[in-house]
């Protein structure tokens, strides 16, 4: 689905990616995890091919980047980011979000066949946000922005989602009812290979069966997530012990008090 090899991006003489390799197989959903300014989002510029590494590799659904057309490649790649959030204009309704999918445009310019407002309303069902068809974004919460806007992105049938942070700004119950919805999503047969981008461990749902530890830049750890996300692991990530604990299968993390650190 994806490959990345040894990739390093810079700007200004500052090394934003170095060395990075990175795989993503049929049937895995991967999960992105590290800090501010580690490089995420310019990883997922790079998928995206917004921008191009000096060196390296980058192989998207089997597009060669410097070989393929990547407008092409695009099509088949949903992205969920705040920076598609502010660009959706305030006035437009819950239905017209989701069916601009389908084009991949920022407002609804086209006819639309009943068939595409069903699908549309099919995936709003899914995302437990059928209710608003007829609101308008601008009033709309956080969270069912987000919803929305995973609905729209699966109108245009992507092979590949990225959630690039989705939780960001919602409150605990939000974000948990988001996070069920995206498990729901990930048990579908056609569910699409999903990357999650987050700075939260406890955002890892299972489904997310590897994880991608990004730090300064570099690949501190890759691998299925049951392996890594664990307390000697994320304590060298962070470079500060942390606690783990794991509840509903999922991995929670404590910074340790001072005086439990030896
Ligand atoms: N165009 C650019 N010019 C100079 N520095 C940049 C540029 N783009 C990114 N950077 C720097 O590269 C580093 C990685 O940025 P990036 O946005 O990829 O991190 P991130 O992991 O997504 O961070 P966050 O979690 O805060 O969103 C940061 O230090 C950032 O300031």
């Amino acid at each position: 689905m994806i490959s990345i090899q040894n990739v390093r991006y810079y700007r200004n003489q500052k090394d934003i990616l170095k060395n990075v390799s990175w795989k993503v197989e049929k049937g895995q959903h991967w999960s992105i995890l590290g800090l501010n300014g580690s490089g995420k989002t310019t990883i997922l510029d790079i998928i995206n091919g917004y921008i191009f590494p000096q060196y390296g590799t980058v192989e998207v659904l089997g597009n060669v980047f410097g070989k393929s057309y990547i407008p092409d490649v695009r099509k088949e790649i949903g992205l969920v980011s705040s920076s598609l959030q502010h660009k959706i204009k305030d006035y437009e309704t819950g239905l017209s979000v989701v069916l601009s999918g389908k084009f991949a445009s920022i407002g609804l310019w086209q006819a639309v066949e009943q068939e595409e407002v069903q699908q549309a309303l099919n995936f709003m069902q899914l995302l437990g946000c059928e209710h608003l068809e007829d609101e308008e974004y601008g009033v709309l919460s956080q969270g069912e922005r987000q919803r929305l806007l995973i609905a729209r992105a699966l109108m245009a049938n992507p092979k590949i989602l990225i959630l690039d942070e989705p939780c960001n700004g919602l409150d605990l119950l939000a974000r948990e009812e988001l996070l069920e919805i995206i498990n729901t999503l990930s048990a579908k047969a056609d569910c699409p290979t999903l990357i999650y981008v987050t700075h939260h461990v406890e955002e890892i749902l299972p489904c997310f069966t590897h994880t991608l530890l990004l730090r300064k830049g570099e690949v501190f750890a890759q691998g299925p997530s049951k392996d890594l996300l664990t307390e000697a692991t994320l304590s060298k990530f962070y470079n500060h012990p942390v606690s783990v604990q794991v509840e509903q299968n999922r991995t929670w993390l404590a910074l340790k008090a001072k005086e439990q650190i030896k």
